[in-house]
């Protein structure tokens, strides 16, 4: 039975005058019956691990370096994401292979960096609104994990986000038969790749504007493992509902 979870993506928003918002979050879910995560900007990674000492709550960085150390001015290695107490990592966001041309090999060169810290990856992927359109979304998303993904995961240290490119941030998310049509197709092509008990182990999230009011209904599709929340995951009010969502949706 995979865990399910519910992971927050401050992006470049927050500073320490938010980390009360966690507060908030861990003091509405003490003993949370899913897995919470949020990736804060990386300023506030250490500060926000000592807050969830005595909490579940996961911290994770947004993106890491393919190397260890070196001359990579203004870059994030897996390592320093360790040593500041993050047990995840984000690779592959949308906004990163964009705005940094941020490769599927360049994830997966990531991926192995962090696995090799020993870090848990999220790792994203997700078509445009272009490539939808063009009917292209389930070939898009096998290269994406046929390219993205490290030869040799677990399900205990990698979870994959759908996250259609279109979605975030939009207001718009797909129909629900259309992200089950994606998380049922991503499924079977992990079980294809790395066998039925690691493929059917490995969380998939949805994520592209999750809020509280679409959240119940998300999480009741077929291979959806939780979400992976950005506008509404920066406040507790916005958050929480989510995170309620997903623990009402293990009792159902
Ligand atoms: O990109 C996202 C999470 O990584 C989704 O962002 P929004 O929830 O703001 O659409």
């Amino acid at each position: 039975m995979r865990r399910k979870l519910a992971a927050g993506n401050w992006k470049m928003n927050g500073t320490s005058a938010d980390l009360d918002q966690v507060d908030q979050i861990i003091e509405a879910h003490p003993d949370p019956a899913v897995d919470i995560l949020i990736a804060p900007p990386a300023t506030l990674i250490s500060g926000m691990v000592v807050q969830a000492a005595s909490h579940p709550l996961a911290v994770a960085g947004q993106t890491c370096h393919v190397a260890e150390n070196g001359a990579h001015t203004g870059d994030i290695s897996a390592t320093m994401l360790k040593d500041a107490g993050a047990s995840h990592v984000i690779l592959g966001h949308s906004e990163r292979r964009t705005d940094h041309e941020e490769s599927d090999e360049t994830v997966r060169a990531q991926a192995r960096a962090a696995l090799a810290q020993g870090l848990k990856v999220i790792v994203c992927i997700g078509e445009t609104l272009e490539e939808r359109e063009a009917a292209n979304t389930l070939e898009i998303i096998a290269g994406q994990l046929a390219s993205s993904l490290p030869d040799v995961i677990t399900g205990e240290n990698t979870v994959i986000a759908y996250e259609p490119v279109w979605a975030i941030g939009t207001g718009k998310t797909p129909t629900l038969d259309e992200i089950g049509d994606v998380h049922d197709y991503i499924r079977s092509r992990l079980e294809q790749r790395y066998g039925s008990g690691v493929g059917k182990s490995i969380r998939l999230l949805y994520g592209g504007s999750v809020k509280g009011s679409n959240a119940a209904e998300i999480f009741d599709v077929s291979n959806v493992d939780g979400a992976l929340v950005g506008g509404a995951s920066l406040t507790c009010a916005d958050f929480s509902p989510i995170i309620s969502a997903l623990e009402n949706s293990i009792q159902t």
